[in-house]
């Protein structure tokens, strides 16, 4: 690419000739003595600049793994950090030095090759280095990105959308990406990112705004920008975009507000779009028929795609898996199967043309749908080798599939499912054969009677007065939501984490208007009932549990495995926690400072294994938010549990003056910075948090504001994240304006 090069790119490549020369060692050869000296002055005019000289495709050329040493210096010579156009090849290698893509390789099995660090001595890991990237502690942001590394440089995004690239050996930012976004309204989950994907010297990025940027490798500057959709319709992208074969795929969020879900492909160089999938099939496409409804249902029927596709060249598919059709939670107005919603699909990854799907639950009603990546994998079953696919769903159930044509590896049988007699039109569900790593229950109740298992009072956190409700599990958060699963192929276990806990769901009629929630009816924690979360290894070749940890909390982080035997996984409580991949055995834990809900990722600097991890807490898992990418090594310093909470650099714990009367505009903007996320907006429902405007608990000023300080089961405190004239005002909005909405 041209603008990489520049008069430093022929002395490099001199130096590489001496390097590569090593019979040349001890000769006072005057050239030789130039290009040391011009490798020192490299060197000394610092690591950064160095790289900004090379010419990508000669050091490509010359030096295409970059492992040549110098030979007149004792200091290594940096790689080149500027991407090439990665080949396929090197985009399905299993990860090892460098970590290219968001699941590690296209495969997306976040399967480590390195071994530096293992279970004898994983005891001994300590953290290296920690760097603030100085945006995302607002409540609103959650930190949900894998970083990706290449030769040295580390590319992470935060929940604002702000992309840093870092120096892996000291963690020092090099370059900061603060994307120009609009005031956002219509943002469904909470503003959040899941990584960015790098090739040919750029770096792409998916905004909220439903924009597909790319950014100099370099500078961090924007190079194009491409509107996928009009976020004030409700798209949105949460996902990280994937670089394969001269293309950037993404998906697009926005399934609750009655958007048409899709795929896209782009021209990585210019940002050009070159063909769209649409998960909801147009007239005369397969799978339309399963929209017979005669109200277009089909234009607004959701499907999202919000989770990174897998690319395997060898079948040329491109496959990924879909989110709840719309209105999520009523389907008498969307009859029928409501094809590619809650499905896997698989197609052609040069066209886009359709090539086959398994739906996970047809038509459904209960949010019960399949964000968790897809992961691909080959296993020998039966004496055969066959390729595989696996993905977790919200069911709580890993669906194992034959990624050539869709069909089940092992069995999967359609059997009649709970559903509610108004809304289902086809009540069969696909459960495969083995074990479901949460349990299911789908059990409607009236009122607050006899409850299996729960014992609670319904609606702690809000007024029980709906007349029919049903109480469901797993909860729209899964059984596996989209945080990343693993496959370890040294054992042959497939890594998921997942959440066990319970939901109320009771109907209310809603009309579509566009860029608003399109939720059908309502779901809403419930407050005092068990959450639990788990870490279970599954066997891919039998479908069966191999091992499992119950957790008190939920498990929202993702997973990593590795060679040395691993199972990386964070905890709601601030932990990372290492198990060993064969028996899951605890062997190692450390305490950071947030909650990491982010999959962790390993590579290697100079010959040792780092693991790093986005630590910045999740808005809907409630967890304590910060701004920290922490980076472990075998001979790291930095203890468990000693590096102090960083300072909020978004200025929303000023402690300043409190005002003495409150003021609703300031808290409705308090309101959509902190509360929007789960309460939607005006209140509305959103994701995981109750109607505000039918609560009881909104219309009294004394309990909003006791409620905003001390939280409640699944809503956290935001006593210490707000200052008391933000939870003034916050209250005075949600009692004057949302709660009067409903009278
Ligand atoms: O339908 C959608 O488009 C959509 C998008 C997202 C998202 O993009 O984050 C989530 C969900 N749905 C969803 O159902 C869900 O439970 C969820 C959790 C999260 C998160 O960031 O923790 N995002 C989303």
């Amino acid at each position: 690419m041209y603008y990489f090069m520049n008069k430093y790119s022929q002395y490099t490549r001199k130096g590489k000739k001496g390097k590569a020369g090593i019979k040349m060692k001890g000769q006072q050869n005057k050239g030789l003595v130039v290009a040391g000296f011009l490798v020192f002055l490299i060197i000394v005019v610092g690591f950064y600049f160095f790289l900004d000289s090379v010419n990508k495709t000669e050091q490509t050329a010359s030096n295409p793994k970059g492992t040549e040493k110098a030979s007149t210096q004792q200091a290594e010579v940096p790689k080149d950090p500027m991407t090439p156009a990665f080949t396929s090849k090197e985009l399905t290698t299993l990860p090892g030095e460098n970590w290219i893509t968001n699941g590690g390789s296209t495969f997306n099995q976040r399967y480590s090759t390195l071994n530096e660090i293992n279970t004898t001595n994983v005891k001994n890991l300590k953290g290296k280095w920690v760097t603030h990237l100085g945006s995302g502690q607002e409540f609103k942001y959650s930190g949900e990105a894998s970083p990706v590394v290449y030769n040295g440089v580390m590319y992470i995004i935060t929940g604002a959308d702000e992309v840093s690239a870092l120096d892996v050996k000291t963690g020092k930012n090099l370059w900061i990406y603060k994307p120009e976004i609009d005031e956002l309204t219509t943002v469904c989950c909470g503003w959040t990112s899941r990584g960015v994907a790098i090739g040919d010297g750029l770096v792409y990025v998916g905004l909220l705004d439903a924009r597909i940027v790319a950014l100099d490798q370099k500078t961090g500057k924007e190079v194009w920008s491409t509107v996928v959709d009009d976020w004030k319709k409700g798209y949105t992208i949460t996902s990280a975009p994937l670089y394969y074969n001269g293309k950037i795929y993404t998906g697009i969020s926005g399934g609750d507000f009655g958007t048409r879900g899709r795929v896209t492909a782009f021209d990585a160089k210019s940002g050009k779009e070159l063909w769209r999938f649409y998960t909801i099939p147009g007239p005369g496409e397969t799978g339309h028929e399963t929209w017979p409804s005669d109200n277009d249902s089909w234009k607004r029927g959701g499907a999202p795609v919000w989770q990174t596709p897998a690319v395997d060249p060898e079948t040329g598919l491109l496959y990924f898996s879909t989110g709840n059709a719309a209105p999520d939670l009523d389907g008498s107005i969307r009859k029928g199967d409501n094809l590619f919603a809650a499905s896997i699909v698989a197609i052609d990854a040069e066209t886009g043309k359709y090539k086959w799907h398994f739906q996970e639950v047809h038509h459904d009603i209960w949010d019960l749908d399949a964000p968790n990546p897809v992961v691909l994998f080959d296993v020998e079953l039966d004496g055969k080798m066959r390729k595989g696919l696996a993905q977790a769903g919200k069911t709580g159930w890993v669906y194992i599939l034959d990624r050539t044509n869709g069909e089940p590896l092992i069995g999967i049988d359609e059997v009649p499912v709970s559903q509610d007699e108004r809304q289902a039109t086809s009540p069969t569900q696909p459960i495969p054969k083995g074990d479901a790593f949460v349990p299911q229950e789908v059990t409607k109740v009236a009122l607050a009677k006899d409850a299996p298992k729960y014992e609670g009072k319904f609606g702690k956190i809000f007024d029980p007065f709906w007349e029919e409700r049903l109480l469901l599990k797993p909860a729209a958060a899964g059984g596996a939501n989209w945080p990343p699963s693993a496959y370890n192929p040294d054992t042959g276990y497939f890594y998921v984490v997942a959440t066990d806990q319970y939901q109320l769901f009771t109907r209310s009629e809603e009309e579509f208007e566009e860029g608003s929630v399109y939720l059908g009816s309502i779901i809403a924690p419930v407050d005092d009932s068990p959450r639990r979360g788990t870490v279970t290894a599954i066997d891919v070749k039998t479908n069966k549990i191999a091992w499992q940890k119950v957790w008190d909390d939920s498990a929202y982080s993702g997973v990593l495995t590795t060679k040395g035997g691993l199972v990386f996984v964070g905890h709601n409580d601030g932990r990372l926690i290492a198990y060993d991949a064969k028996t899951g055995d605890q062997v190692w834990e450390f305490m950071t400072d947030a909650g990491v809900n982010a999959a962790p990722i390993a590579y290697e600097v100079d010959g040792k294994q780092y693991i790093s991890v986005l630590v910045a807490g999740n808005s809907l898992a409630g967890t304590k938010h910060g701004d920290s990418l922490w980076t472990f090594a075998l001979d790291g310093t930095i203890e468990s549990g000693t590096t102090p909470v960083a300072d909020n650099q978004n200025g929303t714990k000023d402690n300043g003056a409190v005002a003495a009367t409150a003021n609703v505009d300031d808290g409705q903007k308090v309101f959509e910075g902190n509360c929007l996320a789960c309460h939607g907006r005006e209140g509305t429902g959103g994701h995981n948090g109750p109607d505000l405007q039918l609560s009881q608990v909104a219309k009294d000023a004394e309990k909003v504001t006791e409620r905003v300080k001390k939280g409640g089961k699944t809503m956290p405190a935001f006593g210490d994240l707000l200052t008391e004239k933000q939870i003034k005002d916050v209250t005075a909005y949600i009692t004057e304006v949302v709660a009067k909405k409903q009278e």
